[in-house]
């Protein structure tokens, strides 16, 4: 690192003080790269991601060489240089340097470089080994206990294996026949993964629109509400567009909404690259009627959440988020969810989806429903490669990042189809 210079380093401490002291997401900061060149960019933004990743583990092996934790900007000099040793096997004279030029830069607490060279010095001899044999990094306590009461402390553990690791792209392809990589593999439910990966917009198939990223359990809930050529099928929450350019590539007639207009122009070049059509509604769900729209063959309701299912992909979420806003969002689902409900014809389906790994934001739900006139549908979770214990009691989809651990594990999400009586 040292001897490609300062730069990227400086950048990744600036995104992590971000997260880590201003509770921001690396989405949102990351065009504080912009004025890097595209190396010094893409190195910045992963260093910071595996600090993130490895979070805890940086700090176990810190702690026997520290007295008291020093202030937040050189506690993350000094978890930069542990990645740097232990993970990455980066030589160590160079990140030492690099840790103590940076540090000495710093105002008021320059005066800790000798500290920052002791210790990293130290790390070099001894991090190394302690790294192999500590265990993954544990997600913060606040949303660790929520999950083991979910899901058991050992089933956490597992997650959390699957979330040290670099996760694997997956990919939709806009049919059967497009042209991928030959390193893609077919995944039990038909989605494409690759191990390994640089550039997305680089790979083979993305100019000519043979496919867009979309990880498999994402995937799994237009393959949930199966829909049918020609028919009528309201997409809420659709920005980015996975999911719209899966229903439209099925050949529904897509009228797909989202509040923000950015990320709806996001849907628009999405679907002009992959050459398929939705009308685009900017509209707040509340605000989208029967007497404006009709009614629905579908609904499919992607409601926002607190995304806990995504950390595998995005390791700044549980140090950005603190729990403190969930209570709203599990308020605004079911009230978009009952929106929703309200918006599918006789004898049509609605498929409700987060991808949280909380109970609260997924079956408590539809336990908690008023499901008068409504049923679930159970037989719609029949999907190829979806293993029954995925099913959960009140007859959702329950998806966890340590299913197919040994595949690269998936994202959480929680998928239900629920069925409108004639
Ligand atoms: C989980 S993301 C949707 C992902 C998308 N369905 C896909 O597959 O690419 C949630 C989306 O909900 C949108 N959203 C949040 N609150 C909304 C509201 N009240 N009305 C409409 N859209 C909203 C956000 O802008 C965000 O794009």
């Amino acid at each position: 690192m040292a001897d490609q210079g300062l730069a990227p380093r400086r950048a990744a401490l600036k995104l992590l003080e971000a997260v880590l002291a201003q509770g921001r997401l690396l989405a949102e900061v990351s065009n504080t790269l912009d004025h890097l060149k595209a190396e010094d960019r893409a190195r910045a933004y992963r260093l910071a991601v595996q600090t993130l990743r490895h979070l805890d583990k940086c700090d176990r092996v810190l702690k026997p060489h520290l007295k008291k934790n020093p202030p937040l900007i050189v506690m993350n000099i000094l978890r930069l240089g542990v990645v740097e040793i232990c993970e990455d096997g980066a030589a160590a004279h160079g990140v030492v340097n690099a840790g103590v030029t940076l540090t000495s830069k710093l105002p008021r607490v320059g005066g800790l470089k000798g500290m920052v060279n002791a210790v990293l010095r130290r790390v070099a001899e001894t991090g190394p080994d302690a790294w192999a044999k500590l265990p993954p990094a544990r997600m913060p306590n606040w949303l660790r206990g929520p999950l083991v009461a979910a899901w058991g402390r050992s089933s956490v553990e597992a997650m959390e294996k699957v979330q040290a690791a670099t996760p694997p792209l997956d990919i939709s392809l806009r049919g059967r026949d497009g042209d991928l990589t030959p390193e893609a593999v077919t995944l039990p439910t038909g989605s494409d993964r690759l191990a390994a990966f640089g550039q997305v917009s680089k790979l083979d198939g993305f100019d000519e629109g043979a496919w867009w990223v979309q990880d498999a359990a994402a995937a799994l809930a237009v393959k949930v509400l199966a829909p049918k050529a020609g028919e009528r099928v309201l997409d809420l929450c659709a920005a980015p567009g996975g999911k719209t350019m899966q229903l439209s590539a099925a050949g529904a007639d897509v009228v797909a909404v989202d509040d923000n207009a950015n990320r709806l122009k996001r849907v628009e070049e999405n679907l002009k690259r992959v050459d398929l059509k939705a009308q685009l509604v900017t509209s707040d769900v509340f605000e989208v009627s029967a007497d404006e729209h009709g009614l629905f063959d579908a609904v499919l309701l992607d409601a926002p959440c607190s995304a806990t299912g995504t950390m595998r992909r995005h390791p700044d979420l549980p140090h950005a988020k603190d729990g403190s806003d969930f209570g709203a969002l599990i308020d605004l689902q079911a009230r978009m969810l009952a929106h929703a409900m309200r918006l599918v014809k006789p004898g049509g389906r609605l498929v409700f989806c987060t991808c949280s790994l909380l109970p609260d934001e997924g079956e408590v739900h539809i336990d908690e429903a008023d499901l008068t006139g409504w049923s679930v549908d159970r037989a719609a979770l029949s999907v190829e490669g979806v293993e029954p214990n995925w099913i959960s009691e009140e007859g959702g989809l329950r998806l966890r990042p340590d299913y197919w651990a040994e595949r690269g594990g998936m994202d959480g999400f929680y998928i239900v189809c629920l069925n409108k009586d004639d």
